[in-house]
């Protein structure tokens, strides 16, 4: 069934180096702590510190409910290990889980807006490690408990559990049961299986196999279609060696007693074990139609390349971003904490836990709406063997699934807070989330499916050389370095990069057979433009812009990225020369903002100093199609110093005059203006304008003039903690993108990646 082909196969996405550079990068690590309030002033020290703080301090003593209206508790999730099972790596202590923990709690952060952080605790006896957790609780709105191994993780958990008032989870049982859980109904129904019938074996005993095998069968399955399997073969009842009370309890009656004997006529595998733990015969060996789950972290069971080379009829899972059918507990932590929190739960009970399954089974099989599309690599998913489970970045998780757990928990009585309105409830939960995560995913995942040829035209310098590599590596198509082979190579070997891999040519100007070509072509362009043919030749042998650019005006590649080592209108100056405008756009430059879960687009910050009435229609027009081409419907303010004409002033006129030529030309998005940006972002300064045309805070923002935009989004940068990409160039006939000098590689990488899909990914 799985058609694994060219584009389904797992891309090597990063290399070991590149996983150390990202995490030692900046700050080392994955999290920081800011503060929530101010803290510039006497009065904000008084208030926030000593005298203020003594009042929530006596109202917490005296109503402790209240702890969640006056401390961060009430969004605030421990994760906790000991480094006892770290994904499939196996016991490597709690220091080394600390990669991990981290990485969860900026999961939860990311995809649900709860705050958390990791704490690694170095015990591996039991009741010191309860006694360490059990007096956190006043800290804390939840404990997640992570990456704890069979059997120590059972009792922590139930000692937790009965010593805490809050949510104790452990998230390798019950994260990972409850996706394994909506991905089996769904494969089920898919094959048209009864829970009841099905035959199911489960390699490995531990955390998640024991907490699965333990949900499905409170769902339905039968106990006696379910074998489990470990280090010593199957777990049969009478079985004495490597055992526990967990393993006994689901001991089976069965003669098998090995994994192969086991999987012979199997309809279901699950492996929650290790790497490589699946043979090919005993995938052969399965029913008709069978259902694969290889689950181990960060190496399935057995890949589906292998499967799809033994047959073509599985359904296959695994817990990997990179492969279709993610079955990862990424799907259900940081939405379950959500409406546990959200409800101030005082656990998550098996209820909570069959209402999150319910709700992302159900979502896999409702039709994507058009706003949701790039989720999914721009292509619409079907219910299908290939899309049996909701991807990470689909944005309708923050609301289906911490409403389902929120109703769960109150009609179950352990809220502790009772939500009413549940659509306004879904409605705040959607805004919690950015959106641009989800559009970059998938930018990335469109260009890796029409991969593209694109020219690093700086390729000397190291970033850029490490930014091409991570290009290559990401599977988005070709990384052509340009410039003087020699150097190239000395930079590369410095840095440690092998160029040797697929996916990176080296393209030396000096030699390159095209040069000739390229000098004709820019010739032709620049002959009325005072150039001479040897100021052409001077530019083509000497100067890696004009070269790249032509190579891209020429077809030798589909785009170019460069901005290094030239300031920004200077690079832009270069690829003018060589590149016209696209008929009828106007070139312009649109940063994005993304600031505290939003995202605005910022126009033009590239190149109208100061553009006239027409050219600022001209800008919206630009700015409102790119933001649609990323997933955002445009709605569009004319910014000024004034709001509807007060105060008025000759600044403003321009902008005045650009909505009625926007009104006159009948565009097909929202836009109004002129207005201040409190009225076009903060929607009830809007909503003292009734009329205002704009149906909600502008996500597109005109600037009135160029210094206005860089003022304003490097403002946005420096002190408003905001990410800010770009500029994005557009309304060029080719795909170029300029970085700004002194970028990162990882910036050079996202402006190679957006040139590659302004290219036609
Ligand atoms: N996709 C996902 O979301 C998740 C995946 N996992 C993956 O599941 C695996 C187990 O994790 P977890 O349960 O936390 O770890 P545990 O340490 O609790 O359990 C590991 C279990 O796997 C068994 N095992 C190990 N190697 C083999 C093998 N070759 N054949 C059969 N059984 C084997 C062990 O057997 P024995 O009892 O004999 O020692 C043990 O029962 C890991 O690879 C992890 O990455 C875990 C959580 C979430
Ligand atoms: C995903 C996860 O939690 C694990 O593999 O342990
Ligand atoms: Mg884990």
């Amino acid at each position: 069934m799985p058609d694994i082909d060219k584009k389904d196969r797992p891309v090597t996405s990063v290399t070991d180096q590149e996983a150390l550079d990202f995490h030692a990068m900046g700050r080392p690590g994955k999290l920081e702590i800011n503060p929530t309030k101010p803290m510039a002033t006497q009065r904000d020290l008084s208030l926030a510190y000593s005298p203020g703080v003594a009042v929530p301090v006596k109202a917490i003593a005296a109503d402790p409910q209240t702890a969640y209206d006056y401390t961060a508790r009430g969004n605030m999730v421990a994760v906790i290990s000991n480094g006892t099972a770290i994904l499939g790596l196996g016991n490597l202590g709690a220091l080394a889980s600390k990669p991990v923990m981290e990485g969860k709690s900026v999961l939860f952060k990311r995809f649900a807006d709860v705050d958390s952080i990791d704490l690694e605790i170095d015990t591996e006896n039991v009741d010191e490690f309860i006694n360490c957790v059990r007096f956190l609780g006043p800290s804390f709105g939840g404990i997640n408990l992570e990456d704890i191994k069979a059997p120590d993780c059972f009792v922590i958990e139930s000692r937790l559990r009965e010593l805490m008032d809050i949510p104790v989870f452990h998230d390798d049982q019950h994260g990972t049961a409850i996706i394994a859980a909506a991905g089996l109904i769904n494969a089920l129904e898919l094959t048209g299986r009864d829970l009841k019938t099905t035959k199911l074996v489960c390699n490995g005993a531990g955390a998640a196999a024991i907490a699965c095998v333990e949900l499905i069968k409170a769902m339905g399955f039968a106990p006696d279609n379910i074998i489990l399997c470990d280090t010593k073969g199957v777990i049969y009842q009478g079985r004495t060696e490597g055992m526990n009370q967990w393993k006994s309890a689901h001991a089976a009656k069965t003669d098998a007693r090995t994994l192969e004997e086991a999987m012979k006529g199997a309809d279901v595998i699950f492996g929650l074990s290790q790497k490589g733990a699946f043979s090919a015969d005993m995938i052969r060996s399965m029913a008709d139609r069978p259902i694969i789950f290889a689950m181990a972290n960060p190496d399935p069971e057995i890949t589906p390349e292998e499967v799809a080379r033994i047959r073509d009829d599985a359904i296959m899972a695994t817990g990997r971003s990179d492969y279709p059918n993610q079955v990862n507990n990424v799907l259900g932590f940081p939405y379950i904490f959500r409406g546990a929190l959200d409800v101030r739960a005082s656990t998550i009970n098996d209820a909570m836990k069959i209402a999150a399954v319910k709700a992302l089974a159900n979502l896999a099989r409702e039709d994507v709406p058009d706003d949701v599309v790039a989720a999914y690599q721009g292509n619409r998913p079907r219910f299908g063997a290939q899309y049996i489970i909701p991807v990470p970045f689909d944005p309708r998780l923050i609301s289906a699934i911490p409403v389902a757990v929120a109703e769960a928990a109150i009609e179950t009585g352990v809220a502790r807070k009772v939500i009413t309105d549940m659509a306004g409830y879904a409605r705040e939960l959607s805004a919690r989330r950015d959106p641009i995560a989800s559009t970059l995913a998938s930018l990335y995942e469109r260009v890796r499916r029409r991969p593209k040829r694109i020219v690093f035209a700086e390729a000397e310098e190291e970033q850029v050389l490490r930014a091409a590599l991570s290009y290559a590596n990401q599977q988005l198509g070709t990384a052509l370095l340009l410039g003087r082979e020699d150097l190239i190579r000395a930079t590369a070997e410095r840095a440690g990069i092998d160029l040797n891999r697929p996916g990176l040519e080296i393209v030396n100007a000096r030699i390159s057979t095209r040069v000739d070509a390229y000098i004709d072509y820019l010739y032709a362009r620049l002959q009325r433009h005072g150039y001479l043919h040897r100021d052409a030749q001077r530019l083509i042998h000497n100067d890696r812009n004009h070269f790249a650019a032509t190579m891209v005006a020429l077809g030798d590649a589909d785009g170019m990225v460069t901005g290094i080592t030239r300031n920004y209108s200077t690079a832009l100056e270069d690829v003018r020369r060589c590149i016209d405008e696209k008929p009828g756009h106007r070139v312009i430059g649109v940063s994005l903002a993304l600031c505290r879960g939003r995202t605005v687009f910022v126009a033009d910050t590239a190149v109208h100093d100061m553009p006239t009435a027409e050219q600022l229609a001209d800008i919206a027009e630009e700015a409102a199609g790119l933001a649609r081409r990323m997933g955002y419907p445009p709605r569009v303010a004319m910014l000024a110093y004034s709001t509807f004409g007060h105060p008025s002033g000759e600044r403003s006129e321009r902008v005045r005059e650009a909505v009625k030529i926007l009104d006159k030309r009948r565009v097909d998005f929202e836009f109004d203006g002129e207005m201040a940006a409190d009225v076009a972002l903060n929607r009830k300064v809007m909503e003292q304008y009734p009329f205002c045309r704009l149906s909600g805070p502008a996500n597109v923002l005109v600037m009135p003039a160029f210094h206005s935009a860089s003022i304003s989004t490097k403002m946005l940068q420096e002190l408003g903690g905001s990410t800010v990409i770009g500029p994005i160039l557009v309304g060029l006939d080719k795909a170029v993108q300029i970085t700004s000098m002194g970028a990162k590689d990882s910036d050079i990488v996202n402006m190679a990646a957006i040139a590659a899909y302004g290219a036609g990914s």
